[in-house]
């Protein structure tokens, strides 16, 4: 199943994948332009907010074994996220990124 779950969505399966990147757009994702990857900034209402919020996608990166690529400075948060294994999007980047987003709606 690892196999599965590591496929990149595939270029070739536009509709799959546009569906699935269309989801994450309406969202405030959105495709980095010089690589396979997707990226958000995240706004908090200050730095504990934004470290406490990074605490928790932490915690799930290393359960999941799939890390963000991010950058914080005070109360902002920006995220890419990739797959190394494939070399660009797969479901583990949508499963993450949802997570991402139902946590920052919590804090
Ligand atoms: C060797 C190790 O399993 C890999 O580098 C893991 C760790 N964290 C990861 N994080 C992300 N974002 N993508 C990966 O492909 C990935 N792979």
């Amino acid at each position: 199943m690892l196999g599965v779950y590591y496929n990149k969505i595939q270029r070739n399966i536009p509709a799959d994948r546009d569906q699935l990147v269309m989801e994450l757009r309406a969202t405030g994702w959105m495709e980095v332009e010089d690589r396979d990857a997707i990226f958000k900034e995240l706004h908090f209402k200050t730095f504990n907010q934004a470290f406490g919020f990074m605490s928790r996608v932490a915690l799930q990166a290393e359960k999941m074994n799939h890390h963000p690529e991010w950058f914080n400075v005070y109360n902002k948060v920006q995220i890419t996220l990739t797959t190394h294994d494939c070399g660009g999007i797969s479901k583990r980047d949508v499963k993450m990124a949802k997570f991402i987003d139902k946590i920052a709606l919590s804090m």
